[in-house]
């Protein structure tokens, strides 16, 4: 059970944290209590080699309760994985299927008794719903006009303008935007698209590449980079274009090489399907906007600052719960461990781009094939409680 707490959601650096406070409700569950585990506990038999000749002959272990007569007592817990019964207090419980795993035996290992509810590996995977190739096109509103981009050539395009746009030094030093290379094997395109359709199915949100203004909360016109507190790192000409032709790019069903895989210590997170270079824009954080004001108490954890207005009342989030893409599935570095913070191969910056506020997510390293993205929340004022990330 989750521990009862209230929160008050805080604009901190480039995301929006929520601070919890925790009333006079008892301490979150760790281990189910004897009770929980007798109202489940199977009866098993006891096979006593005494039995095997039906007399009722006395073993070294004294009583046999009455000799030959059926003896039951209740199950161990045991580890699913190891089968031992050993090491009960490393042992986790799982809220559904009541199954038993040891914290070290389960992979990755578990290595703090986690709060509230936990879920064993098997739980946790959510079916995997099945998207045929026109399912993904409906679910990305990919065109099907546009179906014939489909055989990348575009792709080859990207290639050669990455090529034409000077040598690497050069590159280097003007610090341009790259446009992401999305891969050229259309199955495995496909098995990308479907496993970020799956996540976003999954927390019941649909697909959107574009911040979203709905009558009900801020207006377009309330993005305007005229009302930040601070000045805002102005995208220029060129790296605008090269975000409008990933942009366009996405529109034709060609996204960056990325996959969305579930893990149950760090939840959704993203890995590279491809090698990326530093320099790639890999997403915008999209969603729909409020004002911050609004959200103050709002579950999501995945708000991100757009603008920080002089006027709090004008300040303005992301808010991916209803709609979003694969940006609200990137992971955080832990801000306390050297360890973590190694990880992070990605920036995530506010930009003014044609005088309004926008957060892209750019890799500020090269990424290799099966690198996990990461990138700091606390990109500005280092308030994200991130002490459990790992
Ligand atoms: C923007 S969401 C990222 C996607 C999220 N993992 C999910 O499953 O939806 C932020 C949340 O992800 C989790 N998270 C992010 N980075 C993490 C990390 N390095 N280790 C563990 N959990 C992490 C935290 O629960 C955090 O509040």
């Amino acid at each position: 059970m989750v521990p009862s707490s209230s929160s008050l959601a805080m604009v901190v650096g480039g995301r929006v944290v929520k601070k919890r406070f925790r009333s006079e409700s008892p301490p979150p569950r760790r281990f189910k209590s004897m009770v929980e585990i007798m109202k489940v506990a199977k009866f098993v038999e006891v096979q006593n080699d005494d039995d095997d000749d039906g007399g009722g002959g006395n073993g070294d272990d004294g009583d046999d309760g009455g000799g030959g007569e059926e003896e039951w007592c209740y199950g161990k817990m045991v580890c699913e994985e190891c089968g031992s019964g050993e090491r009960e207090d490393e042992t986790l419980i799982c809220d559904k299927c009541d199954k038993g795993f040891h914290m070290l035996c389960l992979r990755p290992i578990v290595v703090r008794v986690p709060n509230g509810i936990w879920l064993c590996p098997s739980c946790v995977n959510r079916p995997i719903k099945c998207f045929t190739q026109k399912k993904i096109f409906e679910f990305f509103r990919i065109q099907k006009s546009n179906e014939v981009n489909w055989k990348c050539e575009a792709s080859q395009d990207i290639k050669k303008r990455r090529r034409r746009s000077g040598p690497p030094v050069f590159h280097k030093k003007r610090r341009r935007l790259l446009s992401f290379l999305p891969t050229e094997d259309p199955a495995r395109r496909i098995f990308q698209l479907e496993s970020l359709a799956s996540a976003l199915t999954a927390l019941k949100m649909d697909y959107t590449d574009r911040l979203t203004y709905l009558p009900y909360m801020a207006t377009k016109s309330a993005n305007q980079t005229i009302f930040e507190n601070k000045a805002m790192q102005i995208l220029c000409k060129e790296d605008t274009e090269t975000l409008e032709q990933c942009l366009l790019m996405l529109k034709n069903g060609l996204f960056p090489p990325l996959v969305v895989v579930f893990d149950p210590r760090e939840g959704y997170t993203v890995e590279a399907d491809e090698p990326i270079k530093d320099l790639t824009f890999i997403a915008e954080y999209t969603g729909d906007v409020d004002f911050l004001k609004n959200r103050e108490h709002d579950d999501c954890d995945s708000m991100m600052t757009l603008l920080l207005a002089t006027d709090p009342a004008k300040s303005l989030v992301v808010c991916p719960d209803k709609r979003g893409n694969i940006a609200r599935f990137i992971n955080g570095i832990n801000n306390h461990s050297m360890e973590s913070r190694k990880k992070q191969n990605l920036r995530c910056v506010r930009f003014n781009i044609n005088g309004q506020c926008r957060v892209l997510l750019i890799a500020n390293r090269d990424i290799a094939k099966g690198e996990r993205l990461y990138y700091d929340y606390n990109g500005y004022e280092h308030e994200y409680p991130t002490h459990n990330f790992l």
